[in-house]
């Protein structure tokens, strides 16, 4: 599913307006959705409804008259003046026949549910003052909270909490999500997430051109490499992932194996001569081939080879770095995790020129934060004005590949643009050897021609998708042996017969 910036949001509303539904209407079609929400969540008791100055205290006013016909016992907390109210919100306002309390927390009483209708799209400063304290004292209540669009304080765009933000128990938002409900923090104040339909066509969409989506299968399915009738194990591809030293050579096996489970047709691990016998006893489907210098390498892959997966355990230095070039001179699609970009700490440009000298290379770039700030340095920090998609967009832009940047909400960015946001990633992912499964299995997808973009989203939700078959206390090698119960799922979700 796609995700809109608040201002794509904006324009989405705009363009349906234009298009002859009036702004009322969309606030009534929310109202009643929150309303729908809210009698799910409390079928009984007190609702309290919080509303602010904007359009979204208008969906809470919409939202509080509707439980009111309904019979529910509600009141309303107004941030503001009632006389202040202004255009959808100023109507809104007048449809509800109670009483408007002033925003003072000792009002807030026991209720069975709180609406948060503070702030939504419109949140533009750090919530300081009355505000604050209003937020800071429902989430001391103890109360359920449903929050309408946004967690009031939760920055859509971003999901950074602005000075202060309502933990919700639920979140309704409106035509399509916002890259904050799935960006953390925002992930974690929202709840539950549900998405309601207001009248909004979807025909708005190709106007807007939104570039953000969710990861999910949606997204990539036309792209997902299915094995055909007539092939063979080299239709399906060959993929070389690079073995470190004796001391350090289970991280290319991880990758090696999570390569073919997921779906490369031959695997070999170029390993150094004194790992080699180390290398060939853990192995068995994987192929082992001795390689010792950036030229070795070079001739193994200058042969019938797709992708190479280059970084897991490889070690940081030139050694490293020359294997890295020797992939990119050989024109194979490569995923570059680890040590292999660490290795390019000193000169990320340089890098980064040999990527973007050959504008048809399929690079995916798998840093996790640390990584990422040894490349680009300057996108290292999280501000008011550069999210994490921000960040690992422009990192995509300067690098000239994809860049994925791992965590509980990992991000995959493409040079031109495109950006996606997963959220299934369970927090026993974090373990050890978690991302050279990781990279073995977008370089799987490369390995059948998949285009680094969607091969790169296909890893990281496979990936999440294992972490979740596995389970709690699992380690890293539980997530390659659970990848043919992912892909069962998988073409259960796609309709497709196996
Ligand atoms: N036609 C539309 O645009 C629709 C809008 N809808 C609702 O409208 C919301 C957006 O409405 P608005 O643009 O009015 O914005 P909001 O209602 O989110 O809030 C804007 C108001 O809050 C103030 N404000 C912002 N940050 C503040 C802070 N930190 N401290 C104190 N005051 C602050 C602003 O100055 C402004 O007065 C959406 O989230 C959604 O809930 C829905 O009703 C659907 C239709
Ligand atoms: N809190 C978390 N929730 C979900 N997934 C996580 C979390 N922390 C890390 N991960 C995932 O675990 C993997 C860890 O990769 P990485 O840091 O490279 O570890 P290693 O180098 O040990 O393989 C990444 O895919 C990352 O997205
Ligand atoms: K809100």
């Amino acid at each position: 599913m796609e995700l809109l910036t608040t201002d794509e949001m904006a324009r989405a509303d705009e363009l349906t307006i234009a298009d002859g539904t009036p702004g009322f209407e969309l606030m009534r079609a929310v109202g009643r959705a929150v309303a729908d929400a809210a009698n799910d969540l409390a079928e009984e008791g007190p609702i309290l409804v919080v509303a602010g100055r904007g359009n979204n205290g208008g969906d809470g006013f919409v939202a509080a008259a509707e439980l009111a016909a309904q019979g529910r016992d509600v009141s309303v907390i107004l941030l503001c003046d009632r006389a202040t109210l202004k255009g959808d919100a100023a109507l809104a306002a007048k449809g509800w026949k109670g009483e408007v309390l002033p925003c003072d927390p000792s009002l807030i009483g026991s209720p069975a549910l709180i609406i948060d209708a503070l702030f939504g799209a419109g949140l533009d400063r750090p919530v300081k003052g009355d505000p604050k304290v209003m937020i800071d004292a429902i989430n001391a209540s103890g109360v359920p909270v449903l929050a309408v669009d946004l967690p009031s304080g939760i920055n859509g765009n971003s999901g950074a909490v602005m000075g202060a933000a309502i933990l919700a128990t639920e979140t309704v938002t409106f035509f399509r999500p916002k890259p904050g409900h799935l960006l953390l923090p925002g992930r974690s104040y929202c709840g539950k997430l549900r998405v309601i339909d207001i009248g909004i066509n979807d025909g708005v969409l190709s106007r807007i051109g939104p570039k953000t989506a969710e990861n999910n299968p949606d997204l990539w399915q036309d792209a997902f490499p299915l094995p055909r009738v007539d092939g063979h194990k080299f239709t399906r591809g060959h993929a070389v992932v690079l073995s470190g030293d004796i001391a350090a050579t289970g991280a290319a096996r991880l990758s090696a194996r999570a390569a073919l489970r997921g779906g490369a047709g031959l695997v070999t691990v170029a390993s150094p001569r004194d790992a080699l016998a180390v290398n060939a006893a853990a192995l068995t489907a994987v192929m082992v081939r001795p390689i010792d210098t950036a030229e070795e390498f070079a001739g193994l892959i200058g042969g019938k080879v797709n992708a190479c997966i280059i970084g897991p355990g490889a070690g940081i230095g030139a050694r490293t770095a020359g294997f890295v070039k020797a992939g990119l001179a050989a024109k194979r699609s490569l995923v570059l995790d680890a040590d292999a970009l660490t290795s390019f700490a000193d000169a990320p440009d340089r890098l980064f020129d040999l990527i973007k000298a050959d504008p048809e290379a399929e690079v995916v770039l798998t840093p996790h934060e640390g990584e990422f700030s040894r490349l680009f340095s300057d996108l290292s920090e999280e501000s008011e004005t550069q999210s994490k998609l921000d960040r690992v967009a422009a990192a995509a832009k300067r690098s000239g590949a994809v860049v994925l940047l791992k965590g509980p909400d990992t991000v995959v960015a493409s040079p031109d643009g495109r950006a996606a946001i997963a959220s299934n990633a369970p927090p026993w992912l974090a373990t050890a050897g978690s991302g050279d499964v990781l990279a073995g299995l977008i370089g799987a997808s490369l390995t059948q021609g998949v285009p680094a973009y969607e091969a790169a989203c296909i890893g990281v939700w496979m990936h999440g998708e294992a972490g979740s078959e596995a389970g709690p206390g699992l380690i890293a090698e539980d997530l390659t042996e659970v990848m043919p119960a992912v892909f069962r799922r998988l073409y259960d979700r796609l309709g497709i017969p196996y």
